[in-house]
């Protein structure tokens, strides 16, 4: 495989750097179908709390973090009644916290990648939290002291698939622009989509066990200089987008008076996973990959389901995909920044076992995965280097 993945023919582009964060409040998920039913005065609807406790069990997560607090919740009191309208409450938070929390992983990356802040030529930043003009790459370049020549773009809405088309977009950037060093930053803080448990939209229910809030940041750039990056991770070999026909309706995020209005269909976990190998091989089957078990996988930890039916689908071996049920398990479905979580805890552990980058399992090649609207796979070949052969 090595000698038919050719390197890129403008130099080798990588992943150099990687930070995250996450708000300080942290829930563990055991404790929160009390704390959900009690803050939003929703005691008496004793059978969905039931079943909301049924899909806390069953969401494979131990705990999660959110800028949600019941002081917040007491402050906007129009938050724990469905369909009120709290538009506004909701984007006084997400204008001012989303940037501040993707402020907090950017100068993690930043002090990681080692080199000065005015290194930076470029800025990516995501989030489907909060909207904003100026928008929220504006406020993190200022908070975080980007030089004014930066170029900037700003991926509002694209839901839990932006990290890929960051990755995606930096590698084109990096690639076309001699030096470039791009920031791509994905922050989300669940405000914006928070609703109380109601009898009418069962969905609310799911995306309330599995969502929360995180922050992710890379730096990426072509031709990484081993003497001044020590650290290079993952080389982003290709990168290609797919939409997956007839699944407009799987997840759809409406943004209304009452905040995003979201519904995440039954069948989401097997159209995603039903779809999965024909992005695989769209993108690897040219370099004759046959057996997925030869890859590492970092992959969107949408929910525990999502997971299984692609390990299924896929015949992964069991722990193949252990890097995003920890990160499912420890951080919940942060939607954007949720695989960059996965791609760090893939190299905290190759660290820790003393090989390079994602090398792990003794792996060279690996994909990361993300889903979100449309249904829209993003898809990233990836390969681990080491940062002596950079
Ligand atoms: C935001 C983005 O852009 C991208 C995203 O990541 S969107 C989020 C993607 N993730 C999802 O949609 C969640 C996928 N689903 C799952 O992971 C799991 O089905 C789950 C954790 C929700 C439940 O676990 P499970 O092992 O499937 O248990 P299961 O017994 O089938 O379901 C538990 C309950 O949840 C209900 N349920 C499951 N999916 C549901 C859905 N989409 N809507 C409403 N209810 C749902 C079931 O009907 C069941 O109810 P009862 O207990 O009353 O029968």
């Amino acid at each position: 495989m090595g000698s038919s993945m050719n390197e890129n023919r403008r130099g080798r582009v990588a992943v150099l750097a990687i930070g995250t964060a996450n708000p300080p409040h942290c829930f563990c998920q055991v404790d929160y179908p009390d704390f959900y039913f009690r803050v939003t005065k929703s005691h008496h609807l004793t059978s969905l709390k039931d079943k909301f406790r049924r899909i806390c069990e069953k969401s494979a997560i131990r705990k999660r973090y959110m800028h949600l607090t019941e002081d917040v919740i007491n402050k906007n009191p129009n938050l724990i009644i469905y369909k009120a309208p709290s538009f506004d409450a909701r984007q006084e938070i997400l204008v001012t916290e989303v940037p501040k929390l993707g402020k907090d992983a950017a100068l993690k990356a930043i002090k990681e990648w080692g080199q000065p802040i005015s290194n930076i030529t470029h800025l990516i930043f995501c989030t489907s939290s909060g909207i904003d003009m100026p928008a929220a790459d504006h406020q993190l370049a200022k908070l975080i002291g980007l030089k004014s020549s930066v170029q900037r773009f700003m991926l509002y809405q694209q839901g839990c698939f932006a990290a890929g088309t960051a990755l995606r977009l930096a590698k084109d950037l990096a690639e076309n622009n001699p030096g470039a060093r791009v920031l791509a930053v994905c922050s989300e803080i669940t405000v914006g989509s928070f609703q109380p448990p109601s009898e009418t939209h069962l969905d609310v229910l799911v995306g309330s066990a599995l969502f929360s809030d995180g922050a992710a940041a890379v730096i990426v750039g072509a031709n990484p200089n081993a003497t001044i990056n020590k650290r290079p991770l993952f080389q982003i070999v290709s990168a290609k987008q797919a939409v997956i026909p007839d699944s407009d309706d799987v997840i759809i995020a409406k943004i209304r008076e009452m905040g995003m209005a979201y519904y995440l269909s039954k069948k989401l976990p097997n159209v995603i996973a039903n779809n999965i190998e024909q992005c695989l091989f769209e993108t690897l089957g040219p370099c004759g990959v046959d057996d997925w078990n030869k890859l590492f996988y970092v992959v969107h930890p949408g929910g525990p389901a999502v997971l299984k039916r692609i390990e299924e689908k896929l015949g992964l071996g069991s722990d193949k995909l252990k890097a995003s049920w920890h990160v499912l398990s420890e951080y919940g479905n942060m939607w954007s920044p949720s695989v960059l979580f996965v791609l760090d805890e893939m190299r905290k552990r190759s660290t820790e076992e003393g090989k390079t980058a994602a090398a792990t399992e003794g792996l060279e090649w690996g994909v990361l995965l993300a889903f979100g609207p449309g249904l829209t796979v993003e898809t990233v070949v990836l390969r681990s280097i080491a940062a002596d052969s950079a």
